[in-house]
């Protein structure tokens, strides 16, 4: 099967990985995702993942006065290697070959970034799962999946979240926002959209390295995209 795009930056939402749970790692909805990866990665397409955090610890709302922001900031990035590492156990189980490399060095429990590695593990067909964010507070993990995207030179980023696109305003709390199917980086930014920080979408733009926001629930819309099908919203210069 031809596929769109050869190798690719997959986003994937730490909320989505608690599902309908409250907070944590959901191991039915993990084991789901990973199965939705390695459809795509017999297709032989290279796969780079940034997992985010939210699942767990978002600095910004623990930073709310009871807490220093910078001290909440790293604490989300570690949450962010617990689910590096709950992925690489699930990938682990069904045979596939996951590396995790940490922006924040934890020696004993994964190996730090390394582009160079990083970029040989690809080429092995090997899965590459970067933890820790960009290793910054006041940073984020969608920043991290643009930043990362381009050192691997990927040929897109996918955000994998609970939403199946980008809409006019946020779907979980407006019932009646539409949806887009296209869109511009400028018009994701001057609107102000939310579902991806402003730097991240600038840092895609300047590069001109497409986007595509789509939901992890829904079954078959990761490979879909990767064969060159409309799923959730595409994001472009
Ligand atoms: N205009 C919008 N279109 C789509 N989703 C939006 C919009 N505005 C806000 N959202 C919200 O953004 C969320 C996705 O972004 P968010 O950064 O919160 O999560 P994430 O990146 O998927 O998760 P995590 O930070 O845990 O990795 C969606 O669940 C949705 O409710
Ligand atoms: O580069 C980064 C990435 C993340 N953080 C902190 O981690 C949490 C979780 O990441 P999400 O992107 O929200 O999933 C985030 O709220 C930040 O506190 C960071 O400081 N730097």
């Amino acid at each position: 099967m031809t596929t769109r795009y050869q190798r690719i930056l997959l986003k994937l939402s730490g909320e989505a990985l608690m599902g309908e749970d409250n907070y944590g790692i959901n191991q039915i909805v993990i084991r789901r995702i990973v199965a939705e990866i390695e459809e795509v990665n017999k297709l032989g397409v290279e796969i780079a993942i940034v997992v985010g955090g939210g699942n767990i610890f978002r600095g910004m709302k623990s930073a709310n006065g009871d807490m220093e922001r910078v001290t909440a900031d790293y604490m989300g990035m570690l949450a962010t290697v617990m689910n590096a590492l709950a992925l690489q156990d699930a990938m682990k189980r069904v045979g596939l070959i996951p590396r995790i490399q940490s922006a924040l060095r934890i020696d004993q429990v994964v190996e730090p970034y390394i582009r160079g590695k990083a970029m040989r593990y690809l080429k092995e067909g090997w899965i590459v799962i970067f933890a820790a964010g960009t290793g910054n507070p006041f940073f984020t993990t969608d920043t991290a999946a643009a930043l990362r995207g381009m050192e691997m030179d990927v040929d897109i980023v996918l955000k994998a979240t609970k939403v199946d696109g980008i809409y006019s305003s946020d779907p979980q709390v407006n019932p009646q926002a539409t949806r887009f199917s296209k869109l511009s980086f400028d018009e994701a930014i001057s609107k102000n959209l939310q579902v991806m920080d402003a730097t991240a979408l600038t840092l895609c733009r300047d590069q001109k390295l497409p986007l595509n926001v789509f939901s992890i629930f829904k079954p078959g819309a990761l490979k879909r995209i990767i064969i060159g099908e409309d799923e959730g919203t595409f994001v472009m210069i």
